[in-house]
């Protein structure tokens, strides 16, 4: 990652005119509302100040009832208006946070769908800026509004005290002036920290999560039980947490030795002052009214400062976060898209890698190593290698995960790097060895490799049919509406109290993933890593045979350990230190007698000792 602290999105003030743009996208009526009803509540306590003390001055004037009624009733009315107007401000605080929490998370999520490749979601510290972004995304809007509101309310109302003071006490009203600079420095600077702890500490708090999902999640729980490692997963949870509860502390600790003897300062200052008035009070240089108002503007004042300081430091802190928001939003994407991509058309003569060198990351091995290799259209090519030859890795720089560091992968002739990803990836269907379960219905789990075809029954159940799939699903208690599902009941659209999800075993779940690819079958390129590779032996077998017949005449990659599921492949392509080490169909290869032979005699071998009578149905 190259995106430094201030990031590529400009600096601070940046982020405060992204605040007001989201805002006002989200609802300028209300935004207005809301401004208005803040300039409001900061002037109100001031003209609360003074109607009392031009009532308390009348008092002692004894004036007519008549002369005291006026500042009496607008005082009322003062009162009346002020207790409305919170609860106005507290309801579009509420509706503004809704609408423009949506807003970012939409602009958030948007640029990252937008990241052609996969690097950046496997860098531990771009996932700990996604945290925080995702996290301020929801929350910063907000923040930075209120605070900014705070913040004007506040100046509003020391600007009308501090007048008001000066009236009376300059001295005074210098005094709290001068005092309020380092409260708000103090404050800033105390922000700045807790920021910057907030980034320190993310890393601890993702491994916390993550020991957490692991003691709660299904999928973990029969080895955390067998193995018994519970407590030690607990114990490695709490650790991470004392980590990031170390840091906390020490900025609470700095935050409260630093705001306890502010508050100190500004008690001792209003004591002092108040001791002042009395007495000049008792002089008769102060009237009663004088009193008050000098009462009522040394505590405004003192608050707020005191909101000053707090909303700037709110505002500040925000702020902070929402630049981690505002550089994924921003963010181009990882791997570069061609200006003027050209057109992705239907396959005509084959995918070739030309000297293709790959590595994850630039301090890691190459994994491929100047590899070339030819998939003439309509030709099933089998792949086979031992763990870790690069197999998957030759997959995804085909989808155009990743792209090659040095050479080339070319369609018809064009170079992957020169089309738009999103067109490419809609001429291959794919299963995956790490395939997805989805927590949705089986229709949504097989509808969604193809979104135009979700409500497609037949094209769906047609999949499923041809993943040897559909049987399975018809006896499901919902049938192709159950949910595949542990989190919720019926899927995360519907959360009802009765549960009718179910949990598919390890060989059905991937025949659905296998349905959801099958349900491209129209695409160029059909990609199979390991899509057997959990399934019983008659049911891989059967498998085996509807993939030869659908492969016949389509350009397809079929990646397997079992080397007798790749028998009749066009070619097989071992590969080997990065590269292909041979090639060839099953009978030149077992010719040759080099790794693919040796690789095939051994499985051959396992089989014939375990079960001779097996041998001729699930042999390699
Ligand atoms: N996301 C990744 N980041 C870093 N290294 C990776 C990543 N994925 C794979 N590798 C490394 O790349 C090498 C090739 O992995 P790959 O998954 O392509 O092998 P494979 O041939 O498919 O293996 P297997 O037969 O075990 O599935 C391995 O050394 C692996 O550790």
């Amino acid at each position: 990652m190259t995106i430094t602290e201030s990031g590529p999105v400009g600096g601070k003030t940046n982020s405060l005119l992204a605040v007001v743009k989201i805002v006002w996208a989200a609802a300028p009526g209300k935004a207005v509302a809301h401004l208005s009803l803040n300039i409001l509540g900061g002037v109100l306590p001031v003209l609360t100040g003074w109607l009392v003390k031009v009532a308390l001055d009348r008092l002692s004037d004894r004036i007519s009832m008549g002369e005291l009624l006026v500042p009496a009733v607008a005082l009322a009315v003062v009162g009346v208006v002020q207790a409305f107007s919170q609860h106005a401000i507290n309801y579009f605080r509420a509706d503004l946070s809704r609408v423009t929490s949506i807003i970012a998370q939409g602009n958030l999520f948007t640029s990252v769908n937008g990241f052609v490749g996969l690097a950046r979601l496997e860098d531990p510290s771009f996932l700990d800026r996604l945290r925080l972004a995702s996290m301020s995304g929801r929350r910063s809007t907000n923040e930075v509004l209120e605070g900014s509101l705070g913040f004007a309310r506040a100046v509003i109302t020391s600007i009308g005290f501090l007048t008001s003071l000066t009236v009376i006490a300059p001295v005074m009203a210098a005094f709290l002036l001068i005092f309020a600079v380092p409260v708000l420095m103090a404050e800033l600077a105390l922000s700045r920290r807790r920021a910057d702890m907030l980034l320190r500490i993310s890393s601890h708090e993702r491994r916390e999560i993550f020991y957490d999902q692991l003691l709660t999640s299904p999928e973990a729980a029969k080895e955390v039980r067998l193995f018994g490692i519970g407590s030690f997963l607990l114990r490695r949870m709490q650790t991470e947490r004392r980590h990031a509860d170390r840091e906390r502390r020490v900025v609470d600790r700095r935050e409260f030795r630093t705001q306890s003897t502010l508050a100190a300062l500004s008690a001792s200052i209003s004591g002092a002052g108040l001791v002042w008035a009395l007495y000049a009070s008792a002089h008769g240089s102060l009237s009663l009214g004088d009193v008050s108002i000098f009462i009522a503007a040394v505590a405004g004042v003192q608050a707020a400062a005191a909101a000053l300081a707090a909303e700037g430091a709110r505002v500040h802190h925000a702020l902070a976060l929402f630049q981690h928001y505002r550089e994924i939003a921003c963010m181009a994407s990882d791997l570069p898209r061609s200006a003027e991509p050209a057109a992705v058309l239907p396959l005509r003569r084959g995918i070739e890698f030309q000297n293709v060198w790959f590595r994850y990351t630039e301090d890691q091995p190459w994994v491929l190593r100047g590899l070339n290799l030819c998939i003439p259209e309509g030709a099933a090519i089998g792949i086979v290698g031992v763990n870790g030859a690069g197999k998957s890795t030759l997959v995804k720089l085909l989808c155009r995960f990743y792209d090659p560091g040095k050479g080339a992968i070319l369609w018809d002739g064009v170079d992957l790097r020169h089309m738009s990803p999103e067109d490419l990836r809609q001429r291959i269907g794919a299963v995956f060895q790490d395939y997805m379960s989805y927590d949705l219905s089986v229709r949504e789990n097989i509808g969604i490799g193809d979104l135009s075809r979700l409500d497609d029954m037949p094209a769906i159940m047609e999949a499923a049919k041809l993943a040897d799939a559909h049987e399975t699903i018809v006896q499901l208690p919902h049938g192709y509406d159950t949910a595949i599902t542990r989190i919720f009941f019926h899927g995360p659209e519907d959360d009802s109290d009765e549960s009718s999800g179910v949990c598919l075993s390890g060989g059905q779940a991937q025949r659905v993933a296998l349905a959801r690819a099958l349900l491209r079958n129209d695409r160029d390129l059909l990609i199979l890593d390991e899509p057997s590779s959990g399934m019983d032996a008659e049911a891989e077998h059967e498998m085996q045979a509807t993939l030869r017949v659908l492969r016949k005449g389509k350009t397809s990659l079929l990646i397997s350990h079992r080397l007798g599921t790749l028998r009749e492949a066009d070619k097989i392509v071992v590969l080997a230190d990065g590269v292909i080490a041979e090639d060839g169909t099953h009978k030149e290869l077992l010719g040759r007698a080099g790794l693919y032979a040796r690789l095939f005699t051994l499985q051959s071998a396992g089989y014939q000792e375990s079960d001779d009578a097996l041998s001729g149905r699930v042999g390699p």
